[in-house]
């Protein structure tokens, strides 16, 4: 599904990404995981295009997209989320989902509101959007009046709203409460299998990390440690001395 060989990237004098290659299956789950300042957020941003790489391809359903820019990856079915939720915070959850689904309509990206008199059956859809992450009880509330956990939610739920193939989740649980955290995990997994979505995602949250991945990479330093099933990762010598000998998994 997608696959990326041989990345490099510096900032300057700094390198950051240090040769990553991965690959990942349809409909998979690969998680990255790894100490602050691993690469995992720029592994994103080279693989969604929001950066290019110095070096190093990437592809998408068999096609090179090195040199595509983000948005005509979000075309092809890039959808991703952020650490920090891009909400529009004076729009209602119902308005964030119309605006989202008459982007798509337009084919065109998230841009500036132009009606907020849906047609009937952009509303309904967008209901729908909102049920599916459990919103629909909070259409008319703006969305800065949103907890934490319910924008991250939002944020997924305008994502979803542009039918994509591939979801790119950075952090899609931090920062937030134990029964958020698990109200996230359930929308993922109820999304994941009734829209085949492929998933990529970084996280911190050694219980998310497990509750979701098919597969897990481990990065330091700019470069792979491991990859491998959480059992696998667990019983790896070199991603138990990054981790200090903390139980992997079962934090
Ligand atoms: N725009 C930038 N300019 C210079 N250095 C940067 C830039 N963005 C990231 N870095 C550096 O690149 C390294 C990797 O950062 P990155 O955000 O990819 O790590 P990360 O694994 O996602 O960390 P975290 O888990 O804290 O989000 C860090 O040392 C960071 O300081």
């Amino acid at each position: 599904m997608i696959e990326c060989t041989n990345i490099y990237k510096n900032y300057g004098a700094i390198s950051v990404l240090k040769g990553i290659s991965l690959n990942v299956a349809e409909q998979e789950t690969f998680t990255v995981i790894g100490p602050n300042g691993a690469g995992k957020t720029t592994l994103f941003k080279v693989l969604t295009g929001e950066i290019p790489a110095n070096s190093g391809t990437v592809t998408f359903k068999g096609e090179d997209i090195t040199r595509l820019s983000a948005s005509a990856r979000v075309h092809r079915g890039f959808g991703r989320t952020f650490q920090v939720a891009r909400v529009l915070p004076s729009n209602s959850v119902l308005e964030n989902i119309v605006i989202a689904l008459e982007a798509r309509a337009r084919q065109i990206e998230r841009g500036p509101l132009r009606q907020l008199r849906p047609t009937g059956r952009i509303k309904d859809e967008a209901v729908e959007v909102a049920r599916r992450i459990s919103l629909a009880n909070k259409l008319d509330v703006p969305a800065r009046f949103l907890s934490h956990g319910d924008r991250k939610r939002l944020e997924l739920g305008i994502t979803l709203a542009l039918k994509p193939k591939i979801l790119m989740m950075d952090e899609p649980t931090a920062g937030m409460s134990p029964s958020d955290r698990n109200a996230t995990i359930d929308i993922i997994l109820h999304v994941k299998d009734e829209d085949c979505l492929t998933i990529m995602l970084t996280e911190h949250d050694m219980d998310v990390v497990s509750q979701l991945s098919d597969r897990i990479m481990v990065m330091n330093y700019g470069e792979t440690i491991a990859v491998g099933t959480l059992s696998e990762i667990r019983e790896n010598a070199a991603v138990r001395d990054i981790y200090l000998g903390e139980e992997i998994g079962d934090a």
